[in-house]
């Protein structure tokens, strides 16, 4: 569930009207996501503009003083011609203003669904489309501080501590170990750019094999594009039982190389870089799980899945950009 804000019909339609694009049509919430209320909303357009938005209420783990960055990339980067959505500015030419004591952003629509079991096609798609999202975000004149670098995953897991951790699952605790190692690694040689830094399959949109929507910035940060590679290929390459699959690894990394080569540093830290950033969602989840009700509406994500994937590129990694 993902309405955490009751708007009624006339906040709806009062909001819509500080925008240039017709009146309010219809708004229904949206099931998907967990952090904020989304609605899809339809007017009957005007000016140009399309008639379907999502309406975004931000209710948590956002600053809204890094709302000018996420909103400003979405700009620049669907200038560029990436596959993201604009977001709608109202008549004071504001990228979003405050509804019931949130704020609130209309972002255009797009089409697509996330796939659940990308297929080697899919995987080279969203490879080539993250390679051009970093070409394109290259010039992007904000920055923002990756609030999740590899340092916040030891703290976080530190935070949780070895015993709680061990009550989700006894092969935790040695992640903690794991993390500082990854916090003690040097990324200054890797070239940087903009990043998503959370591209599973459920923040991409797809229509058959062509990526239509990059949606979700708002973990983007200013970083190594190699952790931004190195997340979605953990988030794109392993099946429901958390095996490796090799024909979406090797076309994911292929279809990103197909527009920006890696750097031989690049290659070097595959492996290390690939552990951090299953470290990050092991620390995210295991803070989550143990902070949500047993009876919570919110599905807790299992921690562990990203600590097998850990261990898959401890394995496996340095030999997966060999040849
Ligand atoms: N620009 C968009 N176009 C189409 N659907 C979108 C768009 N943005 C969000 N959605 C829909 O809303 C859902 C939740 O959005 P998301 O940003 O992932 O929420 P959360 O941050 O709460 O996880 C997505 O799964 C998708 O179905
Ligand atoms: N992708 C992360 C969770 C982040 O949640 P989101 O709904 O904001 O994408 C994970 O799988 O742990």
């Amino acid at each position: 569930m993902a309405v955490y804000t009751h708007l009624g019909a006339e906040d709806l339609a009062r909001l819509i009207g500080e925008y240039d694009v017709g009146s309010l049509v219809m708004a229904k919430g949206i099931a998907e996501g967990v952090s904020n209320s989304n609605w899809l909303v339809e007017t009957t357009g005007s000016g140009g503009s399309g008639t379907r938005f999502i309406l975004t209420l931000y209710e948590r783990r956002i600053d809204y003083a890094d709302l000018p960055y996420f909103l400003g990339l979405l700009d620049h980067l669907a200038a560029k011609g990436c596959p993201v959505p604009r977001t709608m500015h109202d008549r004071d030419g504001a990228s979003w203003r405050m509804v019931e004591g949130k704020a609130a952003a209309l972002i255009e629509f797009l089409p697509g669904v996330s796939p659940t079991r990308p297929t080697p096609t899919q995987a080279r798609s969203i490879g080539a489309v993250l390679a051009g999202l970093h070409l394109a975000a290259a010039d992007f004149p904000q920055t923002r501080a990756n609030a999740m670098d590899f340092a916040a995953s030891a703290a976080i897991l530190d935070a949780c501590g070895a015993a709680a951790l061990e009550t989700i699952d006894p092969a935790l605790p040695a992640m903690l170990d794991h993390a500082r190692v990854a916090a003690a690694l040097d990324l200054s040689a890797l070239p940087q750019s903009q990043t998503h830094t959370d591209l599973f399959p459920d923040n991409v949109l797809m229509l058959g094999e062509d990526v239509t929507g990059l949606i979700d910035f708002y973990f983007a940060c200013t970083g190594p594009m190699l952790l931004d590679l190195t997340v979605t290929h953990a988030a794109w390459c392993f099946d429901a039982a958390n095996a490796y699959r090799a024909d979406c690894g090797v076309a994911l990394i292929d279809g990103y190389q197909s527009v920006r080569p890696l750097t031989p540093e690049e290659r070097a830290l595959f492996a290390d870089v690939a552990k951090g950033a299953c470290l990050r969602f092991v620390a995210s989840r295991a803070e989550d799980w143990l902070d949500t009700p047993d009876d919570a509406l919110v599905t807790r994500k299992y921690p562990m899945q990203f600590a097998q994937r850990w261990q898959f590129y401890h394995d496996h990694g340095a030999a997966l950009l060999a040849g």
